[in-house]
């Protein structure tokens, strides 16, 4: 049976997202870019500790909402089997007065690429064990099945 936590107001966070988000101790590089999604592009990268991981650069001047509502998301579900784990997030301050500020969401590197890059390269014809598997899953990150 499953229970629900009791709603409660979210507390005002007095602290600003460049002390949240402390830049990493180590470093963070970005190499290719893997893809762009809603709140930003995503590249694929070397964090110091994690080794190969999936950097997103979520643009938190055009969309805060959007950017914090996905890191809610992924510190909620990242430790889920079919979602890439999250690592932590770190906030880039704009470089100059015209520039965004932006979050760098470090994630889980899947490099299975995504269903739609798998149904394009098999012409939309996964092959039957593979389509089980998927469906089985109910998703995938690529992790074990299938290579870039
Ligand atoms: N953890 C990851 N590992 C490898 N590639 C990734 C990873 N996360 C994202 N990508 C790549 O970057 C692309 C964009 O991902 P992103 O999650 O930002 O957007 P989306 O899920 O396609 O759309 P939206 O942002 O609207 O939810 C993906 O299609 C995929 O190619």
């Amino acid at each position: 049976m499953l229970f629900c936590a009791p709603w409660r107001k979210p507390q005002a966070e007095s602290r600003s997202l460049s002390e949240i988000y402390k830049p990493p101790d180590g470093r963070l590089t970005k190499d290719v870019l893997l893809g762009e999604g809603g709140t930003g592009d995503v590249y694929k990268g070397r964090h110091h500790r994690r080794g190969v991981v999936a950097v997103k650069i979520a643009n938190i001047s055009r969309d805060e909402e959007s950017v914090m509502r996905e890191l809610k998301f992924l510190q909620q579900f990242g430790g889920h089997k079919n979602i890439a784990s999250y690592y932590g997030a770190y906030y880039r301050a704009p470089l100059t007065e015209c520039s965004s500020e932006h979050l760098e969401i470090v994630l889980e590197y899947c490099g299975g690429g995504s269903l739609h890059t798998l149904i394009s390269r098999t012409n939309g014809q996964i092959p039957e064990g593979d389509l089980d598997w998927l469906c089985l899953q109910g998703g995938f990150k690529g992790k074990a099945r299938f290579t870039p």
